[in-house]
């Protein structure tokens, strides 16, 4: 079943290298360190503050706004995490939405159908409930152990790509948790459309170099 509204193929071209961070994850100023991975060539992003660090109400919005800028200048889009309302705002380019998070059926329909559905998914079922609530793509991890997220559930490793594939899960698939220069291969041979990347870009000691490899392991046409 494929949704009118974002085209699949752009969904998966967005998907390849998708940056994620917030104000905890960076080691410098986030918009110093956007601006490096977007120089790299991340091809989408997703504004993600949370944790006890994070930064709340005007301060957060006034964060969100100067990385929307960025992105919109570089044409790359602007994924807001959880927050529906912030990215209704904001006019983000879309949001990402956890099992947990706000019904995404709800998401998809105060969004609109032309905006980019993230959804994060654990099992086959998940997949299919997604899809048909107007899920773009889904969010699969952790593919290997993290430090980015303290309540991640279990280490699938690649496999967990694989018996997606395998129970028929055509959706774009972007796997995201403990994914770096050296594993990321492993990822998109899995049959994932991309990688999704926080600490292995904000604390790499050059941002944009680790974005532009990404960028390199992530083009080839999935053969090599
Ligand atoms: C948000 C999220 N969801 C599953 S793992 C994770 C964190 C990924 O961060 P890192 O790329 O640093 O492992
Ligand atoms: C938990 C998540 C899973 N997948 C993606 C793409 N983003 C998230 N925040
Ligand atoms: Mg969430």
């Amino acid at each position: 079943m494929s949704r009118n509204g974002m085209d699949s193929e752009k969904v998966r071209a967005a998907l390849r290298v998708y940056f994620i961070a917030g104000s905890q994850d960076c080691l410098q100023n986030p918009v110093d360190v956007l601006k490096q991975a977007l120089a790299g060539g991340i091809t989408m992003f997703q504004f993600r503050e949370k944790g006890k660090a994070a930064r709340t109400g005007e301060q957060k919005l006034e964060l969100a706004k100067e990385l929307q800028a960025l992105c919109q200048s570089y044409g790359v889009p602007f994924i807001v995490n959880d927050d529906l309302e912030l990215a209704l705002a904001l006019d983000a380019d879309g949001v990402h939405v956890g099992q947990e998070d706000e019904l995404a059926s709800v998401v998809r329909e105060r969004m609109g159908p032309d905006k980019i559905l993230g959804v994060s998914a654990h099992t086959a079922q998940e997949a299919r409930q997604a899809m048909a609530d107007g899920a773009d793509y889904i969010g699969v991890g952790p593919i290997f152990p993290t430090q980015s997220k303290a309540d991640a559930k279990e280490v699938k490793g690649p496999e967990g790509i694989i018996e997606f594939r395998q129970s028929g899960i055509q959706l774009p698939i972007v796997g995201i948790g403990g994914i770096t220069l050296d594993n990321a291969h492993l990822v998109m041979q899995a049959g994932a459309d991309g990688v999704s990347v926080i600490s292995a870009i904000t604390h790499a000691t050059s941002i944009e170099e680790s974005a532009k490899r990404f960028s390199h392991i992530t083009s080839g046409n999935g053969i090599l």
